[in-house]
């Protein structure tokens, strides 16, 4: 036979396979009753499609609004736009555990040890969460304060120089920019101990351009993972520079580490905790340095990219909303006379600066794709549905947030809806909003362990912001964001955002 006719007959073997696939997932599978568009029930490629162009949050959402709350978005995976399905995906059920994370999406580098995102096994994500959140609670967030409070210091006097050097004292920032500075060089200090040097040197750090293009790659690199064993055979054909490159960024995470725990000093930061209770807990119970060099590597990314993209969507949102930014910067300087007594604790008693971050929770929430997992072996039920073992399941943030069902003006930069006289008074247009469904942080054992972090900044960073200036849209080419037109790598790929800061008369 000769090659050409065994190319054709292994052609047709392949197409005929293919075929009774497409119409064994369209028809006889256990899921087959989930609807869905037929591209995306039919095989993964419609899923790829989307997610390759940047565009699956939207594009998911989208396909809710058309088909229903619970859709089949690919052969073996539902997406949940239901509040009810957060507890039932990702919260501990008496005995039975929250669903798990695949390999797909959390598998750990090749070569490189484990942070607390890649601990699939509980018992070992269990013993990672025990050693980093003693660093993370509300009272070591306190303890932090100084901290927090002197990377935040220094961004707000490097703008307010550069406003002051203006005869209209008004400087046109770059906010997007501006917030990466100051998350990245705290974060790198409570991390690290030693920041990136972003705001001294106004500019961004080689090792944040890293994390920018890498977060693409790595959101890209994970889907192959859904065709193994493609991904290991690219990996295997990954060119020398991009292997250098990820090699060097770890080898940057590590020598940041090594300088830290030379230190031997006990800081207020995220490292002590964990090196005091290793030196208390028996051997295997702490973090084993590779553990903890990619765990301090990982929280860095977290930490930093989430807080900037959700503080970027807030400020887009208040300059386009006057009445909304005049009503908290009122709030902010009744409340605080001096610029110094803007402290965490005061800050936790404003509600109305707590309610424009929950509006931009909800709004621009930095992941709005969401945080999958499998049904564990045996099955698993959400939602009243029964669902057979390696199903992916997901809670949709986005088709959540915007549902108009679920939020009255569901579009719009709305604070007002989070007040308590909304939750109290029936005659209040957001009285039926179903809050619980904006859950930016993730839910159950998995959930973030930053949040009380991410509050503190959040809540510093603006208060500070309008405390100092008189913000307003600028009228450059980057004056105005439209948030829906950026695409998503796992997180928001934010585009340059301009914002006219004038300095308070006082
Ligand atoms: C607005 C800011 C933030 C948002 C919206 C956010 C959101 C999330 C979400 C949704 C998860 C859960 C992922 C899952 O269930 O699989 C998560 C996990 C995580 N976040 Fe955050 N985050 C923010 C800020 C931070 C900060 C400031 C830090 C650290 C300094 C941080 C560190 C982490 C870590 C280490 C995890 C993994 C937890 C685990 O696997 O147990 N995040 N974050």
């Amino acid at each position: 036979m000769g090659f050409f006719s065994v190319l054709l007959k292994a052609s047709g073997v392949f197409a005929v396979y293919l075929v009774g696939t497409w119409l064994y997932n369209l028809y006889l599978h256990p899921l087959a009753k989930y609807p869905g568009p037929v591209f995306w029930r039919a095989s993964r490629l419609g899923y790829m499609k989307s997610l390759w162009s940047g565009w699956l949050h939207r594009d998911v959402k989208d396909l809710h609004r058309q088909y229903g709350d619970i859709i089949r978005i690919a052969p073996n995976e539902l997406s949940f736009a239901r509040t009810d399905a957060f507890h039932d995906i990702y919260s501990n059920r008496g005995a039975a555990p929250a669903f798990p994370k695949s390999l797909v999406w959390h598998d750990k580098q090749p070569g490189r040890p484990m942070s607390v995102l890649n601990a699939i096994d509980p018992k070992v994500h269990a013993r990672f969460r025990r050693a980093i959140d003693p660093g993370f609670t509300e009272r070591a967030v306190l303890t932090q304060e100084s901290i927090v409070q002197e990377y935040v210091g220094k961004f707000i006097s490097k703008i307010r120089s550069m406003a002051d050097a203006n005869p209209d004292k008004t400087a046109v920032v770059n906010v997007v920019q501006w917030y990466n500075y100051v998350t990245f060089d705290l974060i790198g200090d409570l991390g690290f101990g030693e920041p990136f040097g972003c705001l001294d040197s106004e500019g961004y750090h080689p090792w944040m351009a890293i994390i920018f293009n890498s977060l693409k790659a790595a959101t890209q690199f994970a889907t192959l993972r859904f065709y193994s064993p493609l991904d290991t055979m690219l990996q295997a054909m990954m060119p020398a520079s991009v292997k250098k490159m990820a090699d060097e960024h770890w080898q940057l995470a590590v020598d940041k580490l090594d300088r830290r725990l030379k230190l031997e000093k006990d800081r207020p930061d995220l490292i002590s905790p964990v090196i005091k209770r290793n030196k208390e807990v028996a051997l295997g119970e702490g973090l084993e340095l590779g553990e903890l060099q990619a765990t301090a590597s990982l929280i860095i990314v977290a930490g930093s990219e989430t807080t900037v993209t959700t503080i970027s969507g807030i400020t887009n949102n208040l300059v386009r909303n006057p009445d909304k930014l005049a009503k908290l910067t009122q709030e902010v300087r009744e409340r605080f006379p001096t610029e110094d007594a803007i402290t965490l604790t005061a800050l936790k008693s404003l509600p109305y600066l707590q309610a424009v971050i929950n509006e931009g929770l909800r709004l621009c929430n930095p992941t709005p794709v969401g945080v999958p997992r499998i049904v564990p072996s045996g099955g698993g039920t959400v939602s009243g549905h029964f669902l057979p073992p390696d199903t992916f399941v997901n809670v949709h943030p986005l088709a959540l947030s915007l549902d108009p069902k679920k939020f009255h003006d569901a579009n719009a930069f709305q604070p007002e809806r989070w007040l308590d006289a909304a939750k109290t008074n029936p005659k209040s247009p957001f009285y039926n909003d179903d809050l619980a469904a904006v859950q930016a942080f993730g839910v159950g054992p998995r959930s973030c362990v930053g949040k009380p972090l991410a509050w503190a900044e959040l809540r510093l960073i603006l208060a500070r912001v309008v405390w100092a200036f008189d913000l307003q849209q600028a009228d450059t080419p980057n004056g105005v964001v439209d948030w829906d037109s950026q695409i998503t790598w796992t997180v928001i790929e934010k585009k340059p955002f301009d914002v006219k800061m004038v300095l308070r008369k006082v």
